[in-house]
């Protein structure tokens, strides 16, 4: 690009203090003049390792050594000079190897060589996929730009556009997401963009694939076409029709690893476990329970799985710090997540892929993929979120059996070393069980599992590459009981076509789309529903603001609760109506709607006045559970001997304790008294332990005595195994302990029944055993005494049968 002429001024004498401004200004001339030709005359051949090497403005190479940046990594080695000349780049370098820098060192460069004022406008705009990583990157803008009078700013959404808009005229540097930022360009009429120098597309190829396309291709149209771009990526496009969108001339190819042997960070350990998909939930709670002391990160394909995965476990609590992120929570909850992640030692974080791509944790041990990446791309950026420069890391993906192959094929194509680990099975919990007892109980956590199922089952469907996916070979039935449901939920799909352009279509899209819908639909084609023409026939005038307020209360909690919904959301929705429109918390007022014909109300006791107007709820209404959320709270007294209530505490008069002396005294009064009572009941206590005893060993002494009669009688059964002599009691308690594993099984099991038999049961299964023992007892005997007439022939063990019958 060119640069402007540098001013000079030659003018007559001058006051002193206007002497003092030329003068500082004249410095500056020169200072920029030196950096131009410094920037110029950078040869590309040798290598610049250090930043004070590299031809900066003070300003910039002061905000780097501030951040303590002193040496380039290799991308930065190579990427830095040749933008700092103004050319296009297309950079390409592993996950964690420092490409922030790479285009941020540049961008302000940029504009210091072009003189930029805060006065300006835009100078430079940096595009980001996510918010959470435009955020990133600002605030490494913010610690190398600090000591530069350029005005930078967010342009993210989360916030209200008109306070958006004020700032905007005012930016020089902006770092924006795709969608906000054309909403800007389009709706903010004093925002120009006419000079822009340097645009910027970090995670580039995510940026130009198709679910941002038109978006892009709409704010490249407002853009000025001179100016210089940069593009940078883990895995950067080379595709001609995306650099043809973009104008770049003569862009140079900036790629640091690509005759490396492997295409993620040399120390990222990376491991595939085979688990079918019922199974999953079991080896990734196992693993927690393995791992509580490490930082991980968990991908799952949708925010609704993210969800109830996120929800289920805390209930299940692992014994690690749980956290959540997806898209669809509100900005301020996700920076939160991110911000204490951050600073986790330990701790689990559930994600979709928001945070696959960018974002840079500090000390990321593991990173699990427990839903198939839709790629190798997003596999390569996922893993990347561990091992980040030069730090070791540790990655594992989750393979259903079907997904195998293709998987792996697809991953060693874009050289990705992996190799499969094995669970141990020993190891192995299974928590299927837990989740459908507390789908069971929890009717909320249940439409989470239902929305949860619904959404992978339709990520899978979506996706592109059916060698990987596909739904025909997954277990679904099977995979909704691991979830906790009690079925699969029903689930009608649109045609192929529209669903995958609905996956990709961008978000803006999805909202005009929407827009047009809710046109439309005042344009007197909405949808009456079963209320509104109820509501049509009634009088309107009684009945429409009770009806506004159920409505708005359902949408008001519709929206809370679905803050993660997808506008496809009716694509499969499980049906489920909002308790808080059948049941309304506030009471109803006295000269509140007379209820329709077939509608009543009931006034709970101690609370709220319910209106009942369908038998679903009237129903409801039978839950003792339901019902007693919604009532006041209770009273707790005792009942006297009189059978009168009282109340649990009576505080007496505190005039009156304090006669009877301090607390301490009569807390030690009352001590004493308690203790002489104790006394006196151990003694008859004592007393009584004492003569069951006695009678306890009188009756034993009696069995035994009828025991030794039967026995000089004869009977019992006897078994020789082999010449060996062996006695086989099978009543002998060491008869299973001396067998194998099966015995001692039978054993605890048998122990287990007893244990959790109901007291009369256990009493009557105590007196067997003592049977049994006693005819332990005689068995031996008799064995003993058989053992001289030992069957020797086929008719001697047909004799001694026959005497066991
Ligand atoms: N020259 C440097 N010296 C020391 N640390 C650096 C340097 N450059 C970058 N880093 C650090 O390396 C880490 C990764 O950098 P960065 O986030 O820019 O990686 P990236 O290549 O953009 O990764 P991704 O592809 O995942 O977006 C950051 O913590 C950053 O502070």
């Amino acid at each position: 690009m060119a640069s402007q002429p540098v001013r000079s001024s030659k003018k007559g004498p001058k006051p002193q203090h206007q002497n003092a401004r030329s003068l500082k200004r004249k410095r500056q001339e020169e200072d920029h003049a030196d950096l131009e030709t410094k920037v110029q005359a950078i040869d590309l051949a040798a290598p610049i390792t250090n930043f004070v090497d590299l031809p900066l403005s003070k300003a910039t190479a002061a905000g780097l050594a501030d951040s303590h940046f002193k040496t380039l990594t290799a991308i930065q080695q190579k990427g830095i000079p040749i933008a700092l000349k103004g050319s296009d780049i297309l950079g390409a370098a592993k996950t964690g190897s420092g490409k922030t820098l790479a285009f941020l060192v540049p961008v302000l460069e940029k504009l210091v060589l072009k003189k930029w004022t805060e006065f300006d406008g835009l100078g430079a705009l940096i595009m980001s996929p996510t918010r959470e990583l435009a955020i990133q990157i600002f605030e490494v803008l913010r610690k190398i730009g600090r000591y530069h009078s350029f005005s930078a700013g967010l342009v993210i959404g989360g916030k209200s556009l008109q306070e958006e808009r004020e700032r905007l005229g005012r930016m020089n540097i902006l770092v924006c997401t795709p969608g906000r930022m054309l909403q800007h360009l389009d709706q903010t009429a004093a925002f120009e963009v006419d000079d822009l120098q340097i645009l910027v597309l970090d995670e580039a190829d995510r940026i130009l694939d198709m679910g941002f396309q038109s978006t892009v291709d709409a704010l490249l149209d407002h853009l000025p076409k001179t100016r210089q771009t940069l593009l940078f990526s883990a895995t950067q496009t080379k595709r001609v029709s995306d650099l043809a969108r973009l104008n770049l001339k003569d862009p140079v190819y900036v790629s640091v690893h690509e005759d490396a042997i492997m295409a993620t960070p040399d120390k990222l350990k990376q491991n595939f476990v085979v688990t079918s998909l019922p199974d999953k939930l079991d080896t990734l709670w196992s693993f927690l329970r393995a791992n509580t002391k490490s930082k991980i990160i968990v991908f799952l394909s949708s925010g609704k799985q993210v969800r109830f995965v996120y929800e289920s476990f805390r209930h299940l609590q692992p014994g690690i710090p749980l956290m959540h992120l997806h898209g669809r929570q509100k900005q301020a909850q996700r920076l939160e997540t991110m911000h204490k992640f951050t600073s986790s030692k330990n701790a689990c974080l559930f994600s979709t892929d928001v945070a696959a791509r960018g974002l840079d944790f500090p000390a990321v041990d593991w990173v699990l993929q427990l839903d198939c990446p839709e790629d190798a791309e997003t596999y390569i950026h996922r893993v990347g979120r561990t091992a980040r420069f030069e730090q070791e890391g540790r990655a594992v993906l989750f393979l259903e059996p079907n997904e195998q192959d293709a998987m792996l094929k697809r991953l060693e194509q874009k050289k990705v070393p992996i190799e499969e680990i094995k669970v141990k099975q020993n190891k192995q919990q299974s928590i299927k069980t837990q989740l459908q007892n507390m789908c069971f109980k929890d009717p909320e956590l249940k439409f989470l599992g239902q929305r949860a199922f619904i959404a992978y089952v339709k990520s899978i469907f979506v996706q592109k590459d059916k060698e990987i996916f596909n739904l025909q070979k997954m277990p679904l039935e099977e995979y909704a009981a691991s979830l906790g449901l009690p079925g699969a939920p029903r689930i009608k799909f649109m045609k192929g076509d529209t669903a995958k352009e609905r996956k990709n279509a961008s978000r803006e899209q999805k909202f005009l789309a929407l827009q047009d819908q809710q046109t439309q639909e005042t344009n007197g084609k909405a949808i009456r529903t079963r209320y509104d023409r109820m509501f049509e026939r009634q009088n309107q005038n009684v009945l429409s603001s009770r009806y506004t307020d159920l409505v708005q209360d359902g949408e008001r909690e519709l929206q809370d609760k679905e803050e993660d919904d997808e506008s496809e959301e009716d694509f499969m929705k499980p049906k489920r109506r909002l308790a808080s429109n059948s049941l309304s918390p506030e009471p109803l007022p006295d000269n509140s709607l007379p209820a329709p014909p077939d509608h009543r109300t009931v006034k709970l006791e101690g609370g709220p006045t319910l209106l009942i107007d369908s038998k679903r709820r009237e129903k409801l209404l039978k839950s003792k559970k339901k019902l007693a959320k919604l009532m006041g709270k209770g009273h707790k007294l005792v009942f006297d001997e009189d059978g009168n209530p009282q109340e649990i505490y009576k505080l007496e008069n505190e005039e009156d304790f304090k006669k009877r002396g301090s607390a301490a005294q009569q807390r030690q009064q009352f001590v004493e008294q308690e203790a002489a009572k104790v006394k006196t009941v151990d003694v008859g206590d004592k007393e009584l332990a004492k003569h069951k005893k006695q009678e306890q060993k009188a009756r034993r002494k009696a069995k035994e005595r009828a025991a030794k009669e039967n026995q000089d009688v004869g009977g019992g059964a006897v078994a020789t195994l082999g010449g060996d002599e062996e006695l086989i009691d099978p009543f002998a308690d060491d008869y299973y302990n001396a067998n194998d594993s099966d015995g001692s099984e039978a054993i605890s099991s048998l122990d287990r029944a007893d244990t959790t038999m109901p007291k009369t049961k256990r009493k009557k299964a105590d007196t067997e055993t003592d049977i049994g023992s006693s005819n332990r007892k005689k068995n031996h005997k008799t064995r003993v005494s058989r053992n001289s007439v030992e069957p020797e022939t086929l008719e001697d063990l047909e004799a001694l049968a026959a005497s066991y019958l």
